[in-house]
């Protein structure tokens, strides 16, 4: 069966979906994208194009906007035809509110937000989902296919909740690389060299994430597998499980995201 996708902005997100859709045999799939990437290029089948004006005049089952928050504030506008062509329009903007999103196409066109995350470039992504009621399961369904080709999928209940996922699971890989150069500083800091710090710590960070992926018990199972009571990490998780320790910091941390959504949507 054939589903015409349109897509503007192939960037990093904008990438990884497409490369998912493409293996999940989702198309024909045209791109708008001004700068593309060596990595886009070589993706087989695209109708890729450098702006809207190339855009073929028939109708797209969806339109998936992948641009930054600012670039699409510019363009919303352009998109308003192909919205009105009944385009399922689906948007991964970070702080880019529905409201915002229906000035530009208009109160009737079916929209639908996501929060994708990097890790979808390799298929282990998770993406939340918001839709409101006026969309039906069929776009819903349809939005699920989309975006489930780049890893799992989860809805959330209302808007103000795609801003607290955007902040942990968006973000979120960000927070793990940190980890990663925080640890390897902490290592250098301790007498390792750079390149063994680094190398250790970027090992047990993928190591870790990947025995969470293939043991499913909850973390403190896995913590209380490391931590021999009265031992070498139970000594460092008492500096890390703190009263001031990664707990109140990530709530401070996923609070400033979330205020820096809020500050966006009303820009
Ligand atoms: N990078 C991430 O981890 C995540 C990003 N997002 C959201 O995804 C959106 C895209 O982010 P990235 O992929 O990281 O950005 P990016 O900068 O890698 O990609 C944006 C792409 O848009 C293209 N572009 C610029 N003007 C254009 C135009 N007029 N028409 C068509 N394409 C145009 C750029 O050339 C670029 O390739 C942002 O709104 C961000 O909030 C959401 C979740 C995670
Ligand atoms: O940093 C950002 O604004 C985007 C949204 C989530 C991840 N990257």
């Amino acid at each position: 069966m054939t589903t015409p996708i349109l897509i503007i902005g192939a960037g990093k997100m904008g990438t990884a979906l497409i490369r998912g859709w493409v293996k999940a045999g989702i198309g024909p799939i045209t791109v708008v994208e001004p700068n593309p990437s060596e990595t886009l290029k070589a993706v087989p089948g695209l109708n890729l194009v450098a702006g809207l004006d190339a855009v073929p005049g028939d109708a797209f089952r969806a339109c998936v906007v992948a641009l930054k928050p600012h670039i699409l504030r510019a363009e919303a506008g352009k998109l308003k035809a192909i919205a009105e062509k009944g385009a399922l329009m689906l948007s991964i903007a970070a702080g880019t509110p529905l409201s915002l999103l229906k000035n530009h196409w208009g109160e009737k066109a079916g929209v639908v937000r996501a929060m994708p995350n990097t890790p979808g470039s390799i298929g282990q992504g998770v993406t939340a989902i918001y839709a409101g009621a006026e969309i039906g399961s069929e776009d819903r369904a349809f939005a699920e296919t989309l975006l489930s080709s780049i890893g799992l999928t989860l809805w959330v209940e209302t808007e103000t909740l795609l801003d607290a996922a955007m902040a942990i699971s968006g973000c979120g890989p960000a927070y793990v690389f940190a980890l990663v150069e925080a640890m390897a500083k902490a290592g250098v800091a301790a007498g390792l060299t750079e390149e063994a710090a680094a190398k250790l710590a970027r090992a047990t960070v993928t190591g870790g994430g990947a025995l969470l992926n293939a043991d499913p018990r909850p973390p403190a199972d896995l913590i209380r597998d490391v931590a021999t009571p009265g031992g070498t990490t139970q000594a460092a998780l008492n500096v890390l499980q703190a009263e001031d320790g990664l707990g109140p910091l990530f709530v401070a941390a996923i609070k400033a995201a979330i205020a820096r959504a809020e500050e966006l949507a009303k820009s």
